[in-house]
């Protein structure tokens, strides 16, 4: 049972997300128009629940392909969650490589346009521009269209404007692996400032001595599970040992292991998650809000349909006021 009475910046419960495979783009449109769902389901998230304290620094550390990247979408309100609840306390900056730059825009319009949607005021973001331009190292660059930069050097604008904004929880992912070793001292700099401020903090890293050095917690997660979520020694240490063992295994085991686990992944179904919290002594109503569909393909298909006859009506509309004259 989760502690009430406790102050969170995050609570999860239950998070899921569902992504339906096509083998290709016509396959995907031919299913929405035709109400079937041939493509597969794959479960990338398969109920998530913790808690975020104000102040903690959490690692999310997992082999490729484990869901990682889904969550830290889901937590910035990229992608909707599948089912769950999710509440966060607080702004939420996004530092990833590639995280919503408009790439026909230069670097300094990037800036602005971010800085306009967080609210500022044209006179405000002149008088931080110079800081943000700096910080960036980018140079003469910050005129040139973000299409033509390097991962680097989008990762350093990224860095630059979010850290800039001072959000309450910062999500970094992966995106300090691209830049060079100065800036990621500077980046890594700032994040220390950050956890200074006793903000909270998302890493999302590969680099477990990175993990090990930031962060008080570490969160597990494997093919879309949580194995794991708890001090950072104690979780580290056990996703090293199990990494080890991988590195041990032979191509063969390997294989089958990770085909297993996303075998896994396809054959989840929310009811497994009903089953599992009932179980553990989760109540009826608090079972039933934990696996309340938020999102789910089918939805597309309803807003695709909705927007259709939308369109038809407008059309009826200004054809009829046509003939009315
Ligand atoms: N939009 C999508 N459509 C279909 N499948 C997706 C989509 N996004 C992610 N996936 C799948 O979900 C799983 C989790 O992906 P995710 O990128 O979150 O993993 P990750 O742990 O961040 O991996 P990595 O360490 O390689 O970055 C993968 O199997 C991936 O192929």
């Amino acid at each position: 049972m989760l502690d009430e009475a406790k102050q969170y910046t995050v609570r999860a419960q239950g998070i899921t997300k569902n992504f339906q495979l096509f083998s290709t783009q016509s396959e995907k449109l031919k299913s929405i128009f035709k109400g079937n769902t041939d493509g597969a389901n794959f479960w990338a998230l398969r109920g998530l629940t913790f808690d975020i304290e104000p102040g903690d620094v959490v690692g999310i550390v997992g082999t490729n392909g484990s869901g990682k990247s889904t969550l830290l979408n889901v937590l910035s309100g990229v992608i909707p969650q599948t089912s769950g609840t999710l509440e966060i306390n607080g702004s939420i900056g996004v530092v990833a490589i590639n995280e919503g730059l408009n790439w026909d825009l230069t670097g300094r319009e990037n800036i602005r346009l971010k800085q306009l949607m967080m609210g500022m005021t044209n006179h405000q973001i002149d008088l931080a521009m110079p800081e943000i331009v700096e910080f960036s190292e980018l140079g003469e660059f910050i005129d040139q269209p973000v299409k033509d930069y390097s991962s680097g050097m989008r990762s350093k604008l990224g860095f630059s404007i979010v850290t800039h904004n001072d959000p309450d929880i910062l999500v970094v992912d992966e995106a300090l692996s691209v830049g060079d070793q100065n800036f990621s001292k500077k980046a890594l700099t700032k994040i220390r400032e950050f956890i200074a401020d006793g903000k909270t903090i998302f890493f999302v890293s590969h680099d477990l001595e990175q993990v090990r050095e930031f962060t008080n917690k570490v969160m597990w997660i494997q093919y879309g599970q949580m194995l794991n979520f708890g001090p950072t020694k104690q979780v580290a240490d056990e996703y090293q040992a199990f990494t080890q063992k991988l590195d041990q295994m032979s191509e063969d085991e390997r294989t089958q292991f990770v085909n297993h686990e996303k075998q896994q992944q396809q054959l989840f179904t929310i009811d497994q998650l009903k089953d599992k919290y009932i179980q553990s002594g989760v109540s009826e109503t608090e079972m039933r809000q934990m696996t309340k569909l938020r999102s789910f393909e089918g939805f597309g298909r309803f807003s695709l349909w909705f927007t259709l006859a939308l369109i038809v009506a407008m059309m009826a509309l200004v054809i009829w006021m046509g003939y009315g004259r």
